[in-house]
């Protein structure tokens, strides 16, 4: 078989199959794969309090450079597979690897750099945006010039008179651009994103949907993104995972979302059309 395409490892094994679902969730691309950002092994988590599973076995191979959408209904487990990415709860040992190396062997800061997070509401510490923005740079010892703060900026589609702005001066969705900004400070290569347009306008989703889409293209930026919109998963993302009660039921291309075979796939499809 011939090798596929960067980025497309699952997909271009399981295309015009009818038995995707199946496929994707058995395929392997192998242990030194480079084109596989994270790799998800028999990922599982209980619940402290009763026991029951919240994720059970996760197996996914997220691939380098592409806006993987994550899907679900309310509790299926999407913003703890979303965080146990960058160790905000700490995933049992050989269980997530970053570019082939087990995250728990990663320092923790040093992951939290390489794998930004961005959350549905943005909290801006006190001080200016470009206070905010220079804020992880400057932990390392960095210190970034008005140029570095103007292009990040940009990045975001913010012009470069918000960099004195303070929290209280900006709206909800200019703020979460600014947050967006302060991650990107870091350089990190893959963002991690749980619902970050659902408090934004239709404009202000459009200019994070559009900020996201260049990090994409022209830094190779691989992006996780967790989504009530459906829509939103078929504008932007390249593969949409659901999940169902911490299972992965189908992991397929946005447009192909109406032959998959979960009935929750189908379910989504309907209340979104
Ligand atoms: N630390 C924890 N201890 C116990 N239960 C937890 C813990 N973290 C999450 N849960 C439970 O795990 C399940 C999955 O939660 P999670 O927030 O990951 O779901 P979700 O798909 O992101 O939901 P939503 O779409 O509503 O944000 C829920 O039932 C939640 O109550």
């Amino acid at each position: 078989m011939s090798s596929p395409p960067p980025g497309q490892a699952h997909l271009s094994i399981a295309d015009g199959d009818e038995t995707v679902r199946e496929h994707l969730l058995t395929v392997d691309v192998g242990e030194a794969d480079g084109d596989v950002k994270f790799r998800i092994r028999n990922l599982a988590k209980k619940s402290d309090t009763t026991g029951a599973a919240i994720l059970n076995r996760l197996t996914l191979d997220i691939p380098r450079g592409v806006i993987m959408g994550v899907i679900g209904p309310s509790g299926s487990g999407k913003s703890t597979l979303l965080r146990a990415l960058n160790r905000l709860w700490e995933p049992p040992s050989g269980t997530v690897f970053l570019d082939g190396r087990d995250i728990l062997d990663v320092d923790v800061l040093s992951l939290r750099r390489k794998v930004g997070m961005l959350f549905q509401l943005p909290v801006l510490f006190e001080g200016t945006v470009a206070d905010n923005i220079r804020y992880g740079p400057q932990l390392k010892g960095k210190k970034l010039s008005d140029e570095d703060v103007h292009k990040l900026l940009t990045l975001v589609d913010l012009d470069s008179s918000f960099s004195t702005k303070t929290g209280s001066e900006m709206s909800v969705g200019q703020s979460q651009r600014v947050a967006l900004a302060r991650t990107l400070a870091n350089s990190p290569e893959v963002l991690l994103l749980d619902e970050p347009t659902s408090a934004l306008d239709p404009i202000s989703t459009e200019r994070i949907e559009g900020a996201l889409e260049k990090l994409k293209q022209k830094q190779g930026m691989t992006i996780v993104m967790v989504s009530h919109s459906i829509k939103q998963i078929q504008r932007i993302a390249d593969i949409v995972c659901l999940l169902v009660d911490g299972e992965i039921v189908e992991v397929l291309k946005p447009d192909q979302l109406s032959q998959a075979q979960h009935p929750m796939a189908l379910r989504f499809l309907e209340l979104s059309s």
